[in-house]
This record gives structure tokens, C-alpha cells and sequence, in this order.
């Protein structure tokens, strides 16, 4: 092992597992790191960048597109540009909820040079407690996603009974057995646990033929310059969740209500539908707002249509 390389650690896990969530509580406790990160990302629009939280020490670059198929030359390019700069302690990936995280690991494995600048990454798989069980039903892709962890993270357990949590530990153990398993809730996630590499040997190495295989979800952006009444948005997107939107299984936006000083977040995992409040707007800040939304069959019309309802 090169003593000089630095730790990587890669969230991976299904859209809404709480990835973004882990990397704030990382970057939270470990106020002493300097942290380079890497956001992966589907859609045009970068609305993961906006949730992380800020830290001056910290960098992020941004990495769109998917990058689960192939050692892909723009996420070494990244990888390549981080390598060059001293100014980090870590690098953490955010991997995007809708691919194979093949991709992401691979180039660590295979490309000699990287092992230089970076150790094997440590590979966190999160399982949302709530809906892993109905995601696995839908997703190729959310098996493959925890077979690849060196450790599962199930998310959300103080959503979930004891005896369910019981069968969703089984659940997850049956794709990887391997894996070590945590447990823990939005105020309670086990970071230390999660971060510590002694365990990095049981990381699955990649078949050597893989083919990776991903869902086909797209991701619809949409982006408005008018504020945003939040009631009306909440109320409109709660009915559309509850009533039509089989085929939406992700939904996250960033808002101005121009009432508000703060920017509101908001966003759904399955039929749940939340709104936060994140950093205030600043002087001269264009205030738009951002909306993504990801799944199947999706229709931009229809979508555009709804949100522009509930303007201001
Ligand atoms: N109740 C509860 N909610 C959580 C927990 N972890 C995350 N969440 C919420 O779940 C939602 C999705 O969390 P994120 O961290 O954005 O999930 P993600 O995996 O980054 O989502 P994508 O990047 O879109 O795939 C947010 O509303 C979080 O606040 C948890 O342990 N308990």
C-alpha cells in the first residue's frame, strides 16, 4: 500500500437512501478534515451541490452523467485534477442513486496510477429502512448497489418496527453477506463505524466480466425564475405523489418562496414528501428555482405545468 494515498470513501445506495445525508453528517463530524468530493449526478442540473453543507475547507467537483458502465475518461479526469491539488485530507463520492457503482470503483482497482494519490475505497451501501424492500422489488439496480458495499448502512430505522428491521437486516444480508451491517437514524448515524477501514479487505472485487446493468430511469430538470408559493407547492406535489405518480421515485428541488429568507428544499422518496429549510439566499443571488424529477416514462409537460400552477 502506498502510505502516501490518501482515504476515498464511495456512498452509494438507491435514490433517497439518504447518501447526501451521511456525506453532511461526515463532513459535520470530521470538522478537522479536509474533504474533497465528488458528485454524481443525472440531470443537467446540479441540486445535490446545494444540499451538501458548507464547508470552507472542502471542494466539491461535480461529475454528471452516468459513470456506471465503463471506466468513463471525465471521471478520471476528475480524479486526475484532485490528485494534483494538496489542499485535501479525504475524498468522498457521492455516487448517484439510479446506476451500477461499478464504474466508480473500477478505476481504483484497475488504473495503477490512481493508487498512488488514492487508497481502495471504502464502499458504504445505504439501504433506506422504509422502502429497500419495495425498491429491490423494481431496481436491478438497488441489488447491485448493495452487493458492491463493503459495509450496508440501513437508513431510516426509527421508521421501521423491530421485527421489520429484523427482515430487512436478513433482506440485505442474502445480496451481501459479506458486508458488515450498521444501523442507525438522521440523528444517529454511525460515522465512526462506517469510516473505520480496517474491514476494506472484504470489499467485493469486481466480477471479471461484468456487465453492468442499470435501470432505465431518466431524469426530468426544470428551472423557474418566479418564487414559489410553498403551500401550494406542497400540497399539489403531496396529491400528485399520493395520486398519479407510479412512475416518479425521486423528486428533489430547490425553491424560492420569495417570502422566505432561506431557500426551502424540497423533496420525495417513494410517497413521502418533505420540506426543509437550507442556507439563506444571498445578495445578488438569482434565486431561481430547481426542480428534478426521476423515474420512468416521465412527461416534461405535465410536470411544467404543475409547478408553474403554483407560483406566487
Ligand atoms: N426519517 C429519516 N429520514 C432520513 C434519514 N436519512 C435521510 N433521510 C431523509 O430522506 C430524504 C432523502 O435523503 P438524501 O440524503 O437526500 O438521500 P440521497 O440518497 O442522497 O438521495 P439521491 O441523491 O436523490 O439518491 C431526505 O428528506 C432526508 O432528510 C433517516 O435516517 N431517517
Amino acid at each position: 500500500m502506498n502510505t502516501n494515498a490518501k482515504p476515498v470513501t464511495i456512498l452509494t445506495g438507491f435514490l433517497g437512501a439518504g447518501k447526501t445525508t451521511v456525506l453532511n453528517a461526515i463532513l459535520r463530524s470530521k470538522k478537522d478534515s479536509r474533504f474533497a468530493i465528488i458528485e454524481n449526478e443525472v440531470g443537467e442540473i446540479s441540486i445535490d451541490g446545494e444540499l451538501i453543507v458548507k464547508n470552507t475547507d472542502s471542494f466539491t467537483e461535480l461529475n454528471n452523467g452516468c459513470i456506471c458502465c465503463s471506466i468513463n475518461d471525465s471521471f478520471v479526469d476528475t480524479l486526475r485534477k484532485i490528485s494534483q491539488r494538496d489542499d485535501w485530507d479525504e475524498l468522498i463520492i457521492e455516487a448517484t442513486g439510479i446506476a451500477n457503482p461499478a464504474g466508480i470503483i473500477e478505476p481504483f482497482k484497475q488504473l495503477q496510477w490512481l493508487q498512488k494519490y488514492f487508497q481502495i475505497p471504502n464502499v458504504i451501501a445505504i439501504a433506506d429502512a422504509k422502502n429497500i424492500e419495495s425498491q429491490l422489488k423494481v431496481s436491478e439496480t438497488a441489488a447491485t448497489q448493495l452487493a458492491f458495499g463493503n459495509k450496508i448502512y440501513i437508513s431510516k430505522t426509527e421508521e421501521v418496527l423491530e421485527d421489520e428491521l429484523q427482515s430487512i437486516k436478513k433482506l440485505v444480508k442474502d445480496f451481501n453477506p459479506l458486508a458488515q451491517l450498521h444501523t442507525g437514524s438522521k440523528s444517529a448515524i454511525p460515522i465512526a463505524e462506517l469510516l473505520k477501514s480496517d474491514e476494506l479487505s472484504t470489499s467485493p472485487s469486481l466480477p471479471s466480466e461484468h456487465k453492468p446493468k442499470h435501470d432505465h430511469f431518466e431524469a426530468i430538470t426544470l428551472v423557474y425564475d418566479q418564487a414559489f408559493d410553498e403551500q401550494k407547492l406542497f400540497s399539489r406535489l403531496y396529491t400528485f405523489l399520493i395520486v398519479q405518480s407510479a412512475d416518479v421515485y425521486r423528486f428533489k428541488g430547490v425553491f424560492n418562496d420569495s417570502r422566505r429568507p432561506n431557500k426551502l428544499v424540497i423533496q420525495s422518496v417513494m410517497k413521502s414528501l418533505y420540506v426543509e429549510e437550507a442556507e439563506t439566499w444571498n445578495e445578488g443571488d438569482e434565486r431561481k428555482s430547481k426542480f428534478v424529477f426521476i423515474g420512468k416514462n416521465l412527461q416534461s409537460k405535465g410536470f411544467d405545468r404543475m409547478l408553474k400552477s403554483c407560483f406566487l
